[in-house]
């Protein structure tokens, strides 16, 4: 049997089907009534411990025994309103779950025969396990369930499934995929391949939706693989536009949070993201499967985070902007290739052991404007230290050491004048606290001399706490001024000049955030993310070798999923090598998943944007129909607006669905959507900072579009003029593949040299 028969309602079948459906959701509704209850009567204990949590707790602070039974009697009573709450978490989540599953008990079943059983076991398989009303038979077995795996992994025929006993083997009679809707049966079919083309065709033809949707009904095999690989510690998946990469990553998010539900959570797994609009465009599928949805960040947000307040670093997109400009300085585009070979990272590594025996360079210390302690003392001090002591634990000792300075300092500043001044411009209300501080203590000392002494204390305190801070965070290195003598010591002196003049400024560009801040890491040993067990980085073709290993340094305990397409490189870098992206020989346990099959795109586009490639022929089209990609070349720019315009208005007119009109820069966007917008056209011009989808007629270059998909892409000048060099053509590929159902390109001028003669079959003219 091939290809998937609908099964009909007249089929005996048909009527079995849908009253076990009914006696499902009756068994799911009536699991949900139970479950109010005990959630009502939760919720009831926790308002009620909460209102009397000080009640039976006895605070007696008189005698050290009295402390010890009040702060134990304190935490019995916090662990046993805690232990309520996540259990009222943990019932509204069961609720949640179940909610889901009144909309669509099951999506599939598998009749299986395991060797050696006389009896056939009818597996339905669902988002969630549902037990029968005696908890002894499964109603609905979880997706993620071992026994659930040979659902996508086999056709009806010879199949088995893992176990941890070995794996159990046996034969799938039937195999069975519903589309049940707010709990209607809509359409059955039984099927000869691992997943019904039928179904993924309905899947696939619909119209695309702001927010990602889950896969979970129609996983195809090479996708399982993805989801369900628990053996490398750094998993590549490698797969064209549309293969289902960032779906099947979310989908193992959910598996692995089931898997491991004993010691993993949300909380435990981190995904990186391209954009803003890329976070919010996935943020819904987690949930939809009724999962608490992962952290997301994106690299710049991270990186961010963790420089000081007062740098001013470039965006990604300002990056890719910078170059695509073709006015990029000699020196910034031989420092951008320095800074992202794996040499680099090497050469990084040496001078760190360097600076093991001599190099480090210090900051002058300053306390009121005035020299405290100079770089030359901090110097001397560090290298007195034996060099085996690695250079964070001789920091440690630095700091150690300033900070017995400091409190000597601060007793000696106490009675100094400048105390004085200060001490007049303290306000009320400190001086209130200070006042009750003493009274607190009556009788024991001379009231206004302790009160003095706690104000000039207090004043003093205040003064050192920069220098303290500055010394407590290992400030005192100064680690800018060492990361540009690392490039004069690995001989690129005019690099070093560069990156001295932007630091000046405090001007960061976007290749040097993960080199420095990696830099700054191995000199401070800064502590590491250790929570973090699972991180996710998509469209990893456009990050460079040291942002990985940057990323692999601050989560050590992490496992790590790369997923990526050589074909849609932006970054200026990328073009030159895919680093991330290749296997790296020293990483053990390392493995590589590539998907071939690319489901985004009809038929006729993904025959069209395979030619634009090279390899492009090993990228296979799912068999679905439409028409082929329309081209249009113009003269001139007015010609060129007026038909954009006019193609928007008739994508509107048609209500297509989502339509995008996608750019080489954002420039470009601006003007088009200037254009539309004087011609009445309601579109929505898309920044480095939109999270958010408002209208139907999207305007965005082609770097914010990626990972994102739209029922129609308009390539809005695929001329030579904009797409020449070798890495447009990765542009020109990504921005073609967004495209789902329909796909149009136009020029101002000459076509791209990309779009050779031999893809001329393969687009009609507009
Ligand atoms: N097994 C599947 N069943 C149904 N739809 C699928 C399946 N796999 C992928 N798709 C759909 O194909 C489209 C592309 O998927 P996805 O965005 O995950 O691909 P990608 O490889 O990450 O793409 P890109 O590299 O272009 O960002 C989505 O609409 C997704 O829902």
């Amino acid at each position: 049997m091939k290809g998937a028969v609908p099964v009909s309602q007249e089929h005996t079948d048909w009527e079995k089907e849908n009253e076990r459906l009914q006696a499902v959701i009756s068994r799911i509704e009536k699991k949900k009534e139970a479950l109010k209850g005990d959630s009502d009567e939760l919720k009831d204990d926790v308002i009620e411990l909460r209102r009397t949590f000080w009640d039976d707790v006895t605070v007696n602070l008189d005698e050290p025994d009295d402390v010890i039974e009040t702060q134990a009697s304190l935490k019995q009573r916090a662990e046993l309103l805690s232990e309520r709450e996540r259990s009222h978490g943990l019932l509204h989540q069961q609720k949640k779950t179940l909610n889901k599953l009144e909309e669509t008990p099951y999506f599939g079943r598998i009749d299986f025969a395991e060797d050696g059983e006389n009896e056939t076991e009818s597996i339905y398989i669902g988002i969630a396990s549902l037990m029968d009303k005696n908890d002894e038979e499964f109603l609905v077995y979880d997706w993620r369930a071992p026994i659930s795996s040979m659902y996508y992994d086999f056709a009806p025929g010879r199949a088995y499934y893992p176990t941890l006993d070995g794996d159990v083997e046996g034969d799938i009679t039937l195999k069975r995929q519903y589309i049940v809707k707010r709990g209607n049966l809509e359409g059955m079919f039984d099927t000869g391949l691992t997943i019904g083309d039928e179904l993924l065709q309905s899947l696939l033809g619909q119209q695309s939706s702001p927010q990602m949707k889950s896969i979970v009904a129609s996983i195809q095999r090479e996708q399982n693989q993805v989801i369900r690989n628990e053996r490398s510690k750094m998993l590549l998946v490698r797969g064209a536009a549309g293969s289902g990469k960032t779906s099947a990553a979310l989908q193992r998010v959910a598996y692995l949070l089931y898997k491991h539900r004993e010691k993993l959570d949300a909380g435990n797994m981190l995904l990186f993201s391209p954009n803003p609009l890329f976070t919010r465009y996935v943020s819904n599928v987690l949930p939809e499967l009724g999962e608490d949805n992962l952290q997301q960040s994106t690299l710049f947000q991270h990186f961010k985070k963790r420089l000081p307040n007062d740098w001013a670093l470039e965006s990604p997109h300002a990056h890719i902007e910078y170059f695509l400009s073709e006015q990029a300085e000699a020196t910034r585009s031989q420092g951008l290739s320095v800074k992202t070979s794996p040499r680099f990272i090497e050469q990084l590594h040496d001078y760190v052991s360097s600076l093991s025996h001599s190099g480090l360079i210090f900051k002058d210390l300053y306390f009121r404007g005035e020299l405290w302690v100079t770089k030359a003392q901090l110097q001397d001090y560090f290298y007195q230290m034996a060099s085996s002591m690695s250079i964070s634990d001789r920091l440690e000792t630095v700091a150690e050491w300033l900070l017995k300075m400091l409190q000597i300092t601060e007793r000696e500043e106490r009675p100094k004048a400048w105390v004085d001044e200060k001490m007049d411009l303290l306000d009320q209300a400190t001086y209130n606290r200070v006042f009750e501080k003493v009274t607190e203590n009556e009788g024991t000392f001379n009231d206004t001399v302790l009160q003095e002494d706690l104000l000039r204390k207090l004043v003093v305190r205040r003064m050192v706490k920069p220098l303290r801070k500055q010394i407590q965070t290992f400030d005192v290195l100064d680690v800018e001024a060492m990361y540009v003598q690392f490039f004069r010591w690995a001989g690129y002196k005019v690099i070093a000049e560069e990156i001295a003049y932007h630091f000046k400024k405090r001007d960061m560009h976007w290749e040097d955030a993960a080199p420095f801040l990696y830099f700054e890491d191995l000199l401070k040993g800064r502590p590491v993310y250790a929570d973090i067990r699972h991180i996710f980085i998509d469209e990893a073709q456009d990050y460079t070798t040291i942002q990985i290993r940057y990323l692999q340094h601050l989560f050590p305990s992490s496992r790590l999923t790369l997923l990526g397409d050589a074909n849609q490189a932006v970054h200026a870098h990328t073009s030159a090598g895919n680093a991330p992206l290749e296997e790296d020989s020293n990483e053990k346990e390392q493995e590589t998943i590539t998907l071939h099959r690319s489901y985004r795109s009809t038929q006729p586009i993904v025959e069209f944007t395979k030619q634009l490639v090279p390899n492009g022929e090993q990228i296979e089209a799912f068999e679905r129909p439409g028409p082929k990609p329309a081209m249009k070349q113009l003269e001139n720019e007015k010609q060129h607006d007026r038909y954009v315009c006019d193609l928007a208005k008739q994508l509107e007119e048609r209500e297509i669905g989502m339509a995008a009109i996608v750019t080489k820069t954002f420039a470009e966007s601006e003007e088009i959507w200037e254009q539309l917008t004087r011609a009445g056209r309601d579109a929505q011009l898309i920044h480095e900072q939109t999270s958010e989808f408002k209208a139907a007629l999207l305007v965005l270059p082609v770097y914010l579009a990626k990972g994102i998909e739209f029922d129609a892409v308009v390539v809005s000048d695929a001329s030579a003029a904009n797409y020449h060099r070798e890495r447009d053509r990765y542009l020109l590929y990504t921005a073609c593949t967004r495209a789902m159902h329909e796909l149009y390109l136009c020029t101002n001028g000459e076509l791209t040299p990309f779009i050779t003669d031999s893809v001329y079959e393969h687009y009609v003219q507009g």
